[in-house]
């Protein structure tokens, strides 16, 4: 369980995040969804213990991501792609990541399959797709076999294909009892592949719930996403 209560941010005297209140349930998908600058990045970085909230808590099964004991074998994270150095191989970086959380190094075989990436387990990151980078990402998240996953963005740069095969895979995380939390700027991507919607916009929670009880009532899922957040049309992509 994700549970984010009352948060408040404030970078000098701009307010970032107002009260921002949810919860991420096991056996679920969530999908946080706003336009660019709603506030999901620095939501899911106070989350993981990235950042500090001005006000308020956000808890990892009922812990301050700081105080966790194995913080990856607890919470798998993916932000800003795969976060990987371009002169790494896939599996360079991955045995990196699992030295420094103390996960055995069969894993690192284990999550490159999981992926796809078996095949390119010897190619330097920098000769990577976008998404390959979100496959490296997801892996190293994977790595500790949490039971939460946060993943900002990770369908972006991924083709229908890839989109089909990330959904297979969380869907299939939070069957086996898992909590998965993934942010997008784009309702039709996140419709594809959450149970739950979280809208945020301007810093603030708009919606949250069911995904087909926050964007009943309205004829397309576009139409939604520009009701709940306030936004004009231009706003369609990155
Ligand atoms: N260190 C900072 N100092 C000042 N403002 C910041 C800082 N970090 C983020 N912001 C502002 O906070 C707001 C929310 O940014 P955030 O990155 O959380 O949005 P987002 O919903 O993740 O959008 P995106 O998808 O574009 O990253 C933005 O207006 C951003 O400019």
């Amino acid at each position: 369980m994700l549970q984010i209560d009352s948060l408040c941010k404030r970078h000098g005297p701009r307010t970032v995040l107002s009260d921002v209140t949810f919860q991420a349930r096991p056996g679920r998908v969530t999908g946080f969804l706003g336009p660019n600058g709603a506030g999901k990045s620095s939501t899911l970085r106070i989350l993981l213990g990235l950042d500090r909230p001005s006000s308020g808590t956000a808890l990892v099964g009922g812990r301050p991501y700081r105080s966790l004991r194995e913080p990856s074998r607890t919470v798998g994270a993916m932000l800003d792609g795969s976060g990987a150095h371009r002169s790494r191989t896939a599996y360079g970086h991955l045995a990196w990541v699992a030295r420094a959380g103390g996960i055995p190094r069969r894993r690192v075989g284990e999550v490159l399959a999981q992926v796809g990436l078996a095949d390119a387990a010897r190619t330097r990151v920098g000769r990577f797709s976008l998404g390959m980078g979100q496959r490296l990402g997801l892996a190293a998240a994977l790595l500790g076999e949490p039971a939460a996953l946060v993943l900002d963005e990770p369908v972006n740069g991924l083709d229908p294909e890839g989109i089909r095969w990330m959904r297979g895979l969380l869907r299939g995380h939070a069957e086996a009892g898992g909590t998965v939390l993934l942010s997008s700027h784009l309702m039709s991507e996140v419709a594809e592949i959450a149970d739950d919607l979280v809208v945020i916009a301007g810093g603030r929670i708009v919606a949250a719930g069911p995904l087909d009880r926050v964007t009943s009532g309205y004829a397309t899922l576009e139409d939604a996403f520009f009701a709940l957040t306030g936004t004009g049309r231009t706003e369609h992509g990155r």
